[in-house]
């Protein structure tokens, strides 16, 4: 609810919306989240290719949502940071660098766990 209004919540039907909203926005304005759009279509396209049985689907699928809900927050923190420091301040760009570090951080983990799951069933199926 936005504080001070006497609104009621919005209904499910409209979080929603404003959420998709949301994404929209990330997606449209973000390079970061359309690389990362690009990197889940290209992992869909190997692992069909593997043939991944369902719990390596569950990995992968996990592991892409996992990805874009943090560079989710990484943008919202980006964002919120820009409304309270619109000027230079060294502890803004920290929380920025930090927020972005936690996404690299997880990419790293995740591209190993692309590698083993999807690299092992490769190697499985063609070798
Ligand atoms: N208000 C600020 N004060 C100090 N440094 C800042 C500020 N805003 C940004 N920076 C520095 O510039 C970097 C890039 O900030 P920017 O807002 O352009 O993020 P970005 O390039 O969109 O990040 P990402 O690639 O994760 O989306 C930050 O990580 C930080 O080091």
């Amino acid at each position: 609810m936005i504080p001070g209004s006497r609104e009621n919540h919005p209904s499910f039907r409209k979080s929603f919306g404003f959420a998709f909203q949301g994404f929209r926005f990330a997606v449209l304005s973000e390079r970061n989240i359309k690389v990362m759009l690009a990197g889940f279509a290209l992992a869909v396209v190997l692992g069909l290719v593997a043939g991944l049985d369902a719990v390596r689907w569950a990995i992968v699928l996990l592991c892409c949502g996992v990805v874009l809900c943090a560079e989710l927050l990484n943008t919202a923190i980006e964002t919120v940071v820009d409304l309270v420091s619109p000027e230079y301040h060294p502890l803004a760009g920290r929380a920025k660098d930090i927020a972005a570090a936690a996404v690299w951080v997880l990419c790293v983990f995740v591209a190993l766990a692309g590698v083993l799951t999807i690299g092992s069933a490769l190697i499985d199926k063609f070798l």
